[in-house]
């Protein structure tokens, strides 16, 4: 199983090479496996790639920010850290407020905008979270 998700790739669409840049991307090529996490504590998913040439064999590497570390920094408190990891093993201080799960998008929703990129194999619920 491949997790590359900022990479550039040689590849042939079409009868023409050309250069894929996947930034905040992964590669979900027919029947290939991947991996979307969601965030530090709703969870992850493991993917199967229906190999989608108009998305060129794409897929979403994660839900992604929904707002900036700053600002998840500034909106945030210790205490709805606490709250929205509630349940996971995993640093729980000031350090880590920008990681906190209210900062990224829901991640059943992103994945059903990619219906037609990739089908769902199993969903992962984190009992232990490290940050490196
Ligand atoms: N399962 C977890 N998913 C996480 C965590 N922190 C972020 N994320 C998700 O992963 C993608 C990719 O993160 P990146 O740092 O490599 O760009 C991100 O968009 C989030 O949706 C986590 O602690 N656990
Ligand atoms: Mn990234």
């Amino acid at each position: 199983m491949l997790y590359h998700h900022n990479y550039v790739a040689e590849e042939r669409y079409d009868d023409v090479d050309v250069l894929v840049t996947r930034k905040g991307a992964i590669r979900a090529g027919s029947g290939e496996l991947g991996i979307i996490p969601g965030s530090m504590a709703t969870g992850t998913y493991i993917v199967k790639g229906l190999g989608n040439a108009e998305a060129f064999n794409s897929a979403s590497h994660g839900a992604g920010r929904r707002m900036s570390r700053t600002k998840a920094k500034k909106t945030f408190t210790l205490a709805d850290f606490k709250a929205q990891t509630d349940g996971v093993e995993c640093r729980k201080d000031s350090g880590v407020i920008d990681e906190i799960p209210g900062a990224y998008k829901d991640i059943q929703s992103v994945m059903a905008a990619q219906t037609d990129l990739v089908e769902v194999v199993a969903r992962l619920r984190q009992l232990i979270c490290i940050k490196g």
